[in-house]
């Protein structure tokens, strides 16, 4: 499979402490990785060292093929990555659309197909909210809005860092009918989400981390097939 990203032997520390123990990690193109742990394994640092975010030690992470270690976030981002964050960001005093047209741009490879229009299509509820203020959605149209933003940079690789977390049931089904439809497009995703039976439908690939190591890197009938992975590492 080609490869969108590549990242390997990351080492990454917070002070003295170190949360990532030399982790490998890739995305191919259009694939859907979900990233699995408990709390505090590093998930969000390893997103996080692979955005620049925050500096890995030790290690390399391509984009594309090309080396974007030590780059700055905004450059790494460019190369065709959006990131929808854990807690869904900032909303200041921007309307909906407001939100939406400041995002849009053409993707790294030139890819336009998510338009204000498709976005509003893939979010109706959005498409009755254009005036209203972000910071007077509720959580789960935060969350749509978020996701909305981040296609209107026409990705290459969606990155949702727990997009579901605290929502109701019907939301969040909402939002998984638009993650199986931005898959269907071709745009890669990482996923980090607790509702391990909907990525074990939805992913591609699935990668455990437990204290900031991979443990396991395999596609969702191994583990399907051998529950006692999910009871050991996740605690299922
Ligand atoms: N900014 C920070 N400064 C210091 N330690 C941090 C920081 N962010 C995270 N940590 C620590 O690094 C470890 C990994 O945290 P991380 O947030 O990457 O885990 P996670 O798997 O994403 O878990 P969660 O789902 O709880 O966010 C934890 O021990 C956490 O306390």
């Amino acid at each position: 499979m080609e490869l969108f990203l590549e990242a390997s032997g990351l080492q990454t520390f917070y002070g003295a402490a170190q949360v990532l123990h030399g982790v490998d990690f890739r995305v191919g193109v259009g694939e859907t990785v979900a990233l699995m742990g408990r709390n505090g394994m590093g998930k969000s640092t390893l997103l996080k060292s692979l955005l620049g975010v925050v500096a890995p030690r030790q290690g390399k992470v391509s984009v594309q093929g090309r080396e974007v270690t030590g780059m700055e976030t905004s450059a790494i981002i460019r190369r065709g990555i959006a990131y929808v964050p854990e807690g869904r960001g900032m909303f200041h005093n921007l309307s909906v659309r407001e939100h939406l047209l400041m995002a849009a741009r053409k993707g790294a490879g030139g890819r336009a197909d998510w338009t204000y229009e498709r976005v509003l299509e893939t979010f109706p509820r959005l498409a009755e909210r254009l005036d209203n203020m972000g910071t007077h959605l509720s959580g789960g149209e935060q969350q749509m809005l978020s996701i909305g933003r981040a296609l209107m940079t026409n990705p290459d690789l969606l990155i949702l860092d727990e997009a579901t977390e605290g929502l109701a049931p019907l939301i969040r089904r909402e939002i998984w009918r638009v993650v199986r439809h931005v898959k269907e497009t071709g745009i890669a995703t990482i996923v980090v989400d607790k509702n391990v039976g909907v990525l074990l439908d939805l992913a591609d690939r699935h990668v455990i981390l437990v204290k900031g190591e991979v443990v396991f890197d395999g596609g969702p009938h191994q583990l399907k097939s051998d529950s006692s992975i999910l009871e050991r590492f996740i605690g299922l």
